[in-house]
Formats: C-alpha cells, structure tokens, sequence
C-alpha cells in the first residue's frame, strides 16, 4: 500500500488550484487526500472508495475539524481506476471547493470551517506523480 505523503509547505490561496497527479495502486480498496491546516484539521477529506466501509465505487468526502469529522457527502462521478494514473484539480472558492475530475466531470464541496490559506495536504493510498499550483 501507498504509503502516507504529508506537505505543510505550500500555499493554496482562494481563486486557485491545487493539481494533484498520481498513480493508484492495483490493490487499492480506497484513497484519501486531505487538505486543511494540519491532520487534525481537513477543509476536504477526498476518499474514493473501490471496495471499503460498506461502500463500492463512491467517492466520500467530509471535512474534520479538531479531530471530529463533520457530514459526509457522497459524489455521483467515479472516473478512477486501480493500476492507473488519475489527475485531480482542487480549485480553493470562498465558500467551496471545486474539484475537477480527470475525465472531466466536477462537483463542489462546501467550505466548514474558514481558512485564509491552505497550507496542508497528506495523501494516502495513492502514489503522488506530480504536484502544481496554478
Ligand atoms: C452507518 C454507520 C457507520 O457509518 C460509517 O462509519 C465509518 C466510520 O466512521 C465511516 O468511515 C469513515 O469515514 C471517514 C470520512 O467520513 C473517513 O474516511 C474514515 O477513514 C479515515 C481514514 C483515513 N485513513 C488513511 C488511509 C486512507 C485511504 C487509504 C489508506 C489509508 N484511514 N482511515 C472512515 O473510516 C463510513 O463512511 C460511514 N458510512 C456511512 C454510510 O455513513
């Protein structure tokens, strides 16, 4: 399994995105990618699950803040496949979050808990190819 990838030294500021490409393992059951201000503090938990917590094929997200996850939301899009390379796009909006699929399709997630500049990302599951601010 892909081991755990943590960075606390960037920063995403509103208006922007946050390109993340990477590679999923073929043994995958699930991945995460967490942005926030620490690992106690998630703005967007991304979790594309193949086969994990009762769930196929779904992608949950949620936020956490001081540890306590708040309501997951349940996406109707899953491009992604185990063996293969996907690309995600985080666009940082004032009250949400635009994620941009690799095929195309996006959805928005709504902004908890206000945060001037995200400056945390950890990744787990999936092997991180490349990485841009834009
Ligand atoms: C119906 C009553 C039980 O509800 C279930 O409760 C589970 C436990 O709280 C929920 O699963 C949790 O959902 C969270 C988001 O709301 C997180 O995804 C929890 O996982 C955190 C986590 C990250 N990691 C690291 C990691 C991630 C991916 C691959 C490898 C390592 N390990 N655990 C994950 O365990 C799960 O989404 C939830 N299902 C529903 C339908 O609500």
């Amino acid at each position: 399994m892909a081991a755990g990838m943590v960075m606390n030294n960037f920063s995403l500021k509103q208006g922007h995105c946050l390109e993340l490409k990477g590679f999923i393992p073929k043994d995958a059951k699930s991945f995460a990618i967490n942005l926030g201000k620490d690992s106690s503090n998630y703005v967007i938990h991304f979790n594309p699950r193949f086969d994990h917590e009762g769930d196929t094929n779904k992608i949950i997200c949620n936020s956490k803040e001081e540890n306590s996850w708040g309501t997951e939301q349940r996406e109707n899009v899953f491009p992604f496949q185990q063996g293969a390379e996907t690309s995600i796009c985080f666009e940082y909006q004032a009250d949400h979050l635009k994620v941009k699929l690799s095929d195309g399709q996006e959805f928005n997630f709504p902004i908890r808990m206000p945060l001037d500049t995200i400056t945390f990302l950890s990744m787990d599951g999936i092997e991180l190819k490349a990485i841009s601010l834009h």
